[in-house]
């Protein structure tokens, strides 16, 4: 039988929590947060705005359902992960089982863990670890596994690697493309490294509207929820100057890390609130769109990580259960005389969108395109592409 190695995760405050290996051993080290959803860890890993993240599980059986092919579909868009790669930096659960069960599963959690190179953790208390998190607010880690390099002995770790400081990285910059991808909703994708003479706007389709997309960490399905709509979607760099482009509307993706690091894109997105093309933005959108339009932003003490945060329509008694995750808020009060919030979080009462009072501009904290669900709030697309 093979010995399980012995992995300890290490808390800024000096905590430890200690546990077994069933990933790929490396010490990792990352901002600690935690999601309550009790299904989703292929889509979540993937979502690139948990980069630099080391992600807590609460539900407390993970892997029995394995992991899904990673199939590329039409316009070459992966079909059952967010994005091409693993973005979190490490999994940490209470219970791992690396036996599974369902239709779509190819492979074990800990084998594909193992074959991206990201570390795993099993057998730690997640709920007394969330507890802490919920207390103490989010936190910095470290995960160390007992190797010849970094032993764990009766508690002391030895460890002294660098701790990052999470808020002060452009993770953005990190996971966004770098060239424009054009994606149509025949199913067809082209790539146009920055400065191409080929890429010319006018020269697509000009039957269909055309979407640029603000690449800050788009998940895949954010971009086929688009292409359902039978718009042509133009996917660009986020610190790209999409105002130099012939386009119909704007959207601005979900993102990593914190939002004052993406000063250009807030910039370039400035330049477009003055004029009348639609804008949209979901989560890392929200809260560029709010800066652009002078309002700041704060972090939250533990952050929105779920599938169950219940929003209210601002004006209205409509309420939706809707899919989040993020660290970060808009701060209602410096919304500007033109904007109001669109969304309100029921149960801490925080912002969950933002609208403009008479530009056809709005955004959502929220996963409207949220898979593995819930997908209460799809109208979202359906209201941004009317305008167009
Ligand atoms: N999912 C996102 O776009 C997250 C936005 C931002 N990184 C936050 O944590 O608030």
């Amino acid at each position: 039988m093979q010995v399980r190695k012995t992995a300890t995760l290490v808390l800024d405050d000096g905590s430890e929590f200690h546990g077994f290996s069933f990933g790929y051993d490396k010490a990792v080290a990352g901002e600690v947060v935690f999601n309550t959803a009790m299904t989703g860890y292929p889509e979540s890993l993937t979502d690139p705005s948990y980069a630099g993240q080391l992600m807590v599980l609460t539900y407390p059986l993970v892997g029995n359902y394995g992991v899904p092919p990673f199939s590329i579909e039409e316009n070459d868009l992966p079909t059952f992960m967010e994005s091409e790669k693993i973005h979190a930096e490490a999994i940490i659960v209470s219970d791992y089982s690396e036996e599974y069960s369902h239709w779509n599963a190819v492979e074990s959690l800990s084998d594909w863990l193992k074959r991206e190179m990201i570390p795993g953790i099993t057998g730690i208390d997640t709920r007394a670890l969330t507890k802490k998190i919920r207390e103490h607010g989010v936190m910095m880690g470290r995960i160390v596994i007992s190797d010849a390099d970094n032993e764990v002995e009766s508690g002391k770790v030895k460890d002294e690697s660098e701790m990052p400081d999470y808020g002060s990285i452009n993770y953005v910059d990190r996971v966004s493309c770098k060239d424009i991808i054009v994606y149509r909703p025949d199913g067809t994708s082209s790539t146009y490294p920055i400065g191409s003479d080929n890429f010319q706007l006018s020269s697509f389709n000009s039957q269909l509207k055309h979407v640029v997309l603000l690449d800050c960490g788009v998940k895949a399905n954010i971009i086929r929820c688009l292409l359902k709509r039978n718009v042509t979607v133009v996917r660009v760099p986020w610190d790209y100057d999409f105002n130099t482009l012939e386009y119909d509307g704007l959207f601005i993706s979900n993102g990593p890390g914190d939002p004052d690091t993406c000063d250009v894109a807030v910039q370039h997105i400035r330049k477009a609130l003055a004029g009348d093309k639609p804008i949209c933005g979901i989560c890392m959108g929200n809260q560029l769109l709010a800066k652009a339009g002078g309002a700041s932003i704060y972090k939250l003490k533990y952050g929105h990580r779920s599938h169950n945060q219940p929003v209210r329509m601002v004006g209205t008694e409509r309420c939706f259960i809707t899919s989040q995750n993020h660290g970060y808020a808009v701060d209602n009060d410096t919304l500007g005389a033109d904007w109001e919030p669109l969304f309100i979080n029921m149960n801490d009462g925080t912002n969950e969108g933002i609208k403009h009072k008479t530009k056809p501009f709005f955004s959502s904290q929220f996963h409207p395109e949220a898979c593995s669900g819930p997908t209460d709030t799809e109208f979202i697309f359906d209201k941004f592409v009317a305008l167009l």
